[in-house]
This record gives structure tokens, sequence and C-alpha cells, in this order.
């Protein structure tokens, strides 16, 4: 294949503006040790610095990847994605090549000088927050890109280790692995293996188990990422779609359906680009990739039947949200931490006392600004309780108000509620993650920092934390007071509501404790066991709306 480059005159030098990015946006993404820890809230940071001018910086992932001519895979697949999850998505382009759905025709790699410019191009004058590789060529593409991310440090850096195609095309030289082994893994937050490639990285070991996965990536942590997820969509055998997360201490076995269809060319890539897109919104790393391997699956889905090419292996459609409304219907709502601004947690015992209903106590509290719901029903028999459960769930869908259910997954399942709260002695939420899948809000109550810790590993979503203030709610629960609350708060990389004993006459020196992460309170007597719930909803709302906007005057 005769090399055509283009000969650019030489490009003026850019100053080396060194920026680092850490805490700009609380991306909370645990990092090697050597680097800051990133745990600063992202709309403070982002208002003062806009000067109430309205403008935002967006998301953005950069790609250091190859160009696939089919644009199933490489550059085009991640540019889609990114686009597709609302992430701006700019490209150094590693390598051409001619590759359609039967296969890699031919590879042009791009010069390593030339690769360097392209990434000083971009990193000298973009606010880059994750850097996401994909095809890298040669050792020497690996070496520039690594001396680039020390002189323009981002926040997170996602690598794809691509070797070779499904179709069994290579796509980096053999001798790339001490590259990958020497530098890049030290430096990488995660790396993203398919089977193939671990089983390369580490001296060519069978892979053919769950349990052959977590132990090569156990192995392939050893290699300096913070993380590791070993893909299985080419694992034999099995009905579902297993990626195995090592987060350094414990393997998480993620399921997904597998999806039929011969259109999966680009999955590999288009699962890292939306890791990376995910951490550059701010999730943290287990969230992120529960997000991406929904989005693949949704994507495959959606897909299965297109064709194009007349290969084995076809692209899928990363756009396919934009095409029809109802096929959103599967996809993870996106968890709105602000939803936890006024949180009403019900009371059977209260609502026997006031002789309600408990769809009257939740439309009284939707009416009165409620922004979530949880039914905690303690005593109710199963049967009444998923009855009562599906009609508070028509309720808070027509007012489109999230309705969580304290403690039983089953009814959860049941009613299709939006998600699931857990205490310290309830399953784990880990287990719960599980069972309903990554597109439900999962909390936990959480009374120490390490308790709100461990609900960030077990993936999720927010943690309630309390008891505040003495409470006749529960017996024998432990008082943490404002400062027990303010700790968990500082250490809680989740968003957090504050619960116990909560009500209009002190949600407000609740809400001054100083947390940006704290996002509500959650009320139980003070609005149940009330005369008129509308009206002490109302009270406690406007509390917070003044607490919220004195808190916003003082930034
Ligand atoms: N048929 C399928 N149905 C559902 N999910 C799938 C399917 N095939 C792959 N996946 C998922 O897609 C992601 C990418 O995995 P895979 O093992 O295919 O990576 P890869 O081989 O690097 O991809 P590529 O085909 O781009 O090289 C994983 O989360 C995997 O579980
Ligand atoms: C350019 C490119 N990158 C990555 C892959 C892996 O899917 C591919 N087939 N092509
Ligand atoms: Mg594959």
């Amino acid at each position: 294949m005769a090399a055509v480059f283009l000969t650019l005159p030489s490009s003026p030098i850019f100053p080396p503006t060194a920026r680092v990015h850490a805490g700009r946006r609380g991306v909370f993404v645990a990092r090697a040790s050597a680097r800051a820890p990133m745990i600063a809230p992202m709309s403070e940071a982002m208002d003062a610095e806009n000067g109430g001018r309205g403008q935002r910086n967006m998301p953005h992932v950069l790609t250091v990847a190859g160009s696939d001519s089919g644009a199933g895979a490489g550059v085009q697949a991640d540019i889609k994605a990114c686009g597709a999850l609302g992430v701006y998505c700019s490209s150094v382009i590693t390598a051409v090549t001619a590759q359609n759905t039967v296969g890699v025709q031919g590879v042009h790699p791009v010069p390593e000088e030339f690769v360097a410019e392209q990434l000083r191009s971009v990193l000298s004058d973009m606010e880059v927050d994750i850097v996401k590789t994909g095809m890298l060529p040669s050792v020497g593409v690996v070496k520039v890109l690594c001396d680039s991310l020390k002189e323009f440090p981002v926040r997170a850096l996602v690598v794809d280790p691509v070797m070779v195609s499904t179709s069994g095309d290579m796509l980096s030289e053999p001798s790339n692995l001490a590259g990958y082994r020497n530098e890049l893994f030290a430096m990488a937050d995660i790396v993203t293996p398919n089977l193939k490639e671990a089983s390369a990285l580490l001296g060519g070991v069978s892979l053919r188990t769950v349990a052959d996965m977590c132990s090569a990536a156990k192995s392939i942590h050893n290699l300096g990422p913070r993380y590791v997820l070993v893909k299985g969509g080419d694992l034999p055998d099995s009905s579902d779609a297993i990626d195995i997360f090592f987060d350094g201490e414990e393997c998480h076995e993620l399921y997904g359906s597998r999806i039929k269809t011969r259109n999966t060319h680009g999955t590999g890539c288009t699962l890292a680009s939306c890791i990376a897109a995910e951490l550059a919104k701010g999730s943290p790393m287990l969230h992120a990739v529960q997000t991406a391997k929904a989005f693949v699956e949704s994507a495959l889905n959606y897909s299965k039947d297109i064709v194009i090419g007349n290969g084995p292996q076809g692209p899928f459609d990363h756009l396919f949200r934009l095409k029809s409304q109802n096929d959103n219907v599967g996809l993870k709502p996106q968890f709105d931490a602000n939803d936890l601004f006024l949180y009403a947690v019900t009371d059977s015992g209260m609502n026997n006392k006031w002789d309600r209903s408990i769809t009257d106590a939740v439309k009284a509290s939707i009416e009165g600004g409620a922004t979530i719901i949880q039914l905690r029903e303690k005593d109710a028999e199963t049967r009444n309780f998923v009855e009562a459960a599906m009609a508070c769930m028509e309720i808070c869908r027509s007012h489109g108000v999230p309705l969580l259910i304290n403690d039983r997954v089953d009814v959860a399942l049941a009613c299709d509620a939006d998600g699931v709260h857990v205490g310290q002695s309830d399953m784990p939420a880990r287990v719960v993650r599980k069972l309903l899948g990554p597109r439900k809000i999962i909390g936990v109550s959480c009374k120490t920092p390490a308790q709100a810790e461990q609900a960030w590993i077990d993936g999720a979503d927010y943690i309630g934390c309390g008891g505040v203030f003495p409470t006749t709610t529960k017996e024998n629960n432990l008082t943490i007071g404002l400062d027990g609350l303010k700790a968990v708060c500082l250490a809680s990389k989740l968003p957090v509501v504050a619960i116990g004993g909560i009500g209009p006459g002190n949600a407000h020196s609740v809400m001054k404790i100083g947390a940006p992460n704290l996002k509500g309170v959650a009320a139980v007597s003070s609005l149940f066991d009330r005369a008129c719930i509308v009206s002490e909803a109302q009270r406690l709302r406007s509390v917070l709306m003044d607490a919220s906007s004195r808190a916003r005057l003082s930034v």
C-alpha cells in the first residue's frame, strides 16, 4: 500500500498551556494516588466561572483511534457514541483502515509525528475531559500519546487495547503489548480488553469461563490500571452478554441480554467511548460502565435487523434514540439528583391513624411539591402492597415524579417502580443492582463515610443519611446530628438526601451545612403525621427553596 500523506507546512508553535482539570466538573472517578482526587461539584465551579453569562463547557472526550471506512467501529463509532450521549468528541486519527463488513482490506498508519501534531492541536486548545484510546498501531504512537498526556493532563484515560479486529485482522504491531504494559496501562483509569486481547496481554492464557475472566481482570489490574473491564461479547456458549469489572478489590459480574444479531461490529469501541462519555458527564466509574453496557445492548436491540453490507458482521445504529421516542422506553431514565429535593416517605401506621389510603397520601404529597416518593410499608400484606404500589406508580408517572419502594425488590419489579431504597440490613445494593439492572434508581441508608463508600462501590445512585434528628418512625435509631451528616456528605461520592426528624422547622439548618452534594431532605412524620399533607409539603418546600436560593447567593 502506498502511503499518501499530506505534508502540511510546519504548524504554528502553540504555547504549552498545560491545564490540570482535576476537580473542574466533579467527576467522581477514583484515581491513581499520583493524581488529585476529583471531588469538587460541577455546578458551582461552572456557574462561578461563567459569571452568569450563560456559557457552559460541554463534556468533552478525545478519541485517539483509527478510522474505519465502514464506519461501524473506530473513530466513527466513537464520535457517534459520544454524540448519542450528548458529549462532544474530538478525534486524533492514528491510522486509516480500508474496512467493511467482510473484514479489513488495508491499514495505513499515520506517521507518529503527525499523531503528535494532532494531539497538540486538540489538547493545547480544547478543554478535554477524558481521553479514550482505540487502535494504536505502533509502540511509537503509544509513546507519543503518553508524552502528550504528561504535558496535557486530563481527568481520566480509558484504554481500549484494540489489537485484532473480529474478522481476525491485525490492527496493531505485536510489539505493542510492551507499549501498553510498560507505560500506557499505568496511566489508565480503565482498560477494556475483549477475551482475545486479555489473553494476549497475559501471554496467551485461555479464557473460557467467567472465573477465567475474573482472574484475567486481576492479572491485568496488576499491570497498572485503576479498573479493568474484561468484555465477554465473545464468551463461548453464554446466553447472556457477561462482562467482568474489577475495581482492585472485587470482581463484579455485569450481566446483559445477548442480542441475536449479526450487527455487532464496533461494540467494543462503542462501549469504551460510552464509558468515556459518561465519565465526562460526571458519573462514577461503575455507573459509567453500566450505562455504557446498557447503551450497547439497546443499540444492538434496535439495530438487530438492519442490513448494511454483505459480510458476516454488520454495523449498528448508534443514533437510534433520535429515530423513535417509543424506542426510548427501555432506556435508563437519567437519575436526576435534584429529584431528592423534597423526598416524601410514606408510613402505613400514619396513614391508618389519619384514615388515609396510600394513594391519597401520595397524591397529596405530590400536590404539595414532593419531588420523589418512597413507599415504606412495613406491615402491608404483599398482595395489598403490590396493588397499592401499582396505583401509586400510575399517579407518579402521570406527574413525572419517581417512585421508589423501600426494601422490597420483588414489589418494585412487580409494579415496575423507578427504584428501590435499602437499609444496611436489607439486601445489599450490589445484589439489588443485579436484580433490577442498570436502569433503576437505588438508594442506600448510610450513617458513616465507610457505608457511603460501599454504597458507591455497589452501584447505588444516592444515599439517605441519618437519622439526623431524633424521630419516632424508627426505633433504636442512632442519631448522627448535623456534624455526622456533614462528615458523610463530604466523604460521599454520591448525592445525599438527609433523613430523620426533619420538617419545616429545621430543614433550613440541615440544608445550610455546606455540602454541595446534599440535594434535599426526606420527610415522614412532618408530612404524613399531620392533618393536611398538602400544606405541610408546601411549607417544607418553601423552606427548602429559601435555603437553596440563599446558598446560591452566597456562592
Ligand atoms: N450480541 C450481543 N448482545 C449484547 N451485548 C453484546 C453482544 N455482543 C457484545 N456485547 C457487549 O458489547 C460490549 C463489547 O464487547 P465485545 O466482547 O464484543 O468487544 P470487542 O470484541 O472489543 O468489540 P469489537 O467487535 O468492536 O471488536 C460488551 O459489553 C459485550 O458484553
Ligand atoms: C479502526 C478500528 N478500530 C477498532 C476496531 C475494533 O473493532 C476496528 N475494527 N477498526
Ligand atoms: Mg468482538
